[in-house]
């Protein structure tokens, strides 16, 4: 048997500072016990996010210094808008600065105040836009993408029933599109099967009702397609993205994941008319349709990223990368989410810390912990990232409580997994003194990112 290694060397290196724990316990007080608030300079190996942070190849610099930056009919658009329609397969791109402007831009054309949008489970910025649209979003994930130990291969598959029972319910015309997310970042990375979207898309079809991908993560979705599901175990990723897109009419983009960009995203749509709609609504919220909120350059690299994204090699180095250190921690005995996901290691901060109740935030003490034990930073997804509910105001309770190792594209060798990994298992092995946090300021929206905690 022979070890595998990444399909890429190292050219550039950013040399990283490593602090002392005295050092690290002023800046995690200072940051209010959110890793958020962290100064990147204080941080040793950031598994904050993986959006935004992976390294680009010298191909995506090259592309850097052909930035076409006309403010209108940039080259480098038109490169972009070629490459999403060769590998994703959609008629009409229009670009935005990252996910978010994707999902204002959908969410504004496509939702009414009343409607309701049923997904395979939240995600914070999605769910957010659409409530601000004045929609409602009902979760119709299976029931095993909530059970941190279900080994359902496919946890990010849609429940049939629960999706035909709202339809039932509200009518489809209540419903203006079902958003399918491949992978399902908040249950772990986990994917949906290539049987269930097609599922998906023929009852949308009997109702007449749109599929709006959020593409996200989509290629590590199909490496779990070639890799878990019978018909395409010899398919090449790129035809598997195709068919997977080919069940949707239209997708919101951050190519700050996949597409090994640090900034960039794009709204697609097959309907010209829905396209017309949103390429109006790009002039006011991030620039001319042909570089929404982007620098030429920008565009470039990531027309460059997605012809990266969908080799092969990558994506099986890429996730390979998750399972070795999700697999150390399994055979320490370390409590995470199965199976190991495409882009992270989910810590199960319920099962991590018993003692801690979630309304005193476990999750969010156990990142802080990880960082003080080792300069590493995670981030909290669980009961501060699932919010308030809309209505009520009531803090939602979700079932997963987890704290996300994220990992970076081609930024970190296995020396810094297998480091990781000891700190963790020291955390656990220390785990029994942690208490709980109490949130002493809690912003409106999306209050993970910039609320503030002290020691219970
Ligand atoms: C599945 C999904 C995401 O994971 C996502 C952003 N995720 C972040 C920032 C993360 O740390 O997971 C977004 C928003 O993208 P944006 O961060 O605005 O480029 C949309 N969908």
């Amino acid at each position: 048997r022979r070890s595998w290694a990444e399909p890429y060397k190292i050219k550039v290196v950013e040399p990283l500072k490593i602090t002392t724990r005295a050092e690290r316990e002023q800046a995690i007080a200072q940051a209010g016990y959110n890793t958020f608030l962290l100064r990147s300079e204080d941080v040793y190996i950031d598994l904050l996010t993986d959006s935004g942070t992976s390294a680009m190849s010298d191909y995506q610099w090259a592309g850097m210094m052909l930035g076409d930056e006309a403010y209108a009919g940039s080259k480098n658009f038109y490169n972009l808008e070629a490459s999403i329609q060769k590998y994703y397969g959609y008629r009409h791109i229009v670009p935005t600065h990252q996910g978010r402007g994707a999902e204002n831009i959908l969410s504004q054309i496509l939702i009414k105040p009343g409607d309701y949008i049923p997904g395979n489970m939240y995600f914070t910025t999605t769910r957010l836009h659409q409530e601000l649209a004045g929609g409602t979003f009902v979760d119709v994930i299976i029931d095993e993408a909530h059970d941190a130990q279900s080994l359902h291969p496919f946890k990010g598959n849609v429940d049939l029933q629960k999706l035909t029972d709202l339809i039932e319910r509200v009518g489809a015309e209540r419903i203006p599109y079902i958003s399918v997310a491949g992978t399902v970042n908040m249950a772990g990375g986990q994917p949906i099967s290539m049987a269930n979207l097609r599922a998906v898309h023929q009852l949308a079809q009997t109702y007449g009702i749109r599929i709006i991908l959020d593409a996200t993560r989509a290629v590590e979705n199909a490496h779990f397609i070639q890799q878990r599901e019978e018909d395409y175990s010899s398919q090449a990723i790129a035809t598997i993205l195709r068919e997977f897109c080919s069940y949707t009419d239209g997708c919101t983009m951050s190519g700050k994941k996949d597409a090994l960009v640090n900034i960039g995203g794009w709204l697609a749509l097959n309907d010209y008319n829905l396209y017309e709609e949103a390429r109006n609504l790009i002039v006011i919220y991030e620039g001319l349709h042909t570089y929404g909120g982007m620098a030429g350059r920008d565009m470039e690299a990531m027309a460059r990223g997605i012809e990266e994204s969908v080799q092969d090699d990558h994506i099986r180095a890429r996730v390979g990368q998750v399972e070795y250190l999700g697999q150390k921690l399994l055979d320490w005995g370390i409590p995470i989410v199965v199976p190991i996901g495409g882009h992270a290691i989910y810590l199960d901060a319920k099962r991590f810390l018993p003692q801690i109740p979630q309304d005193q935030f476990p999750a969010q003490r156990l990142a802080a912990e990880l960082y003080l034990e080792a300069g590493i930073r995670a981030m909290e997804r669980g009961i501060v990232s699932a919010g308030r509910n809309k209505e009520t105001g009531d803090n939602y309770y979700p079932e997963l409580e987890l704290v996300r190792l994220t990992i970076p594209r081609r930024v970190y060798t296995q020396a810094h997994m297998d480091l990781t990994a000891e700190a963790v298992e020291e955390v656990y092995h220390n785990r029994d003194r942690l208490r709980g946090l109490k949130m002493i300021y809690e912003p409106k929206y999306l209050r993970f990112f910039q609320a503030r905690f002290e020691l219970q």
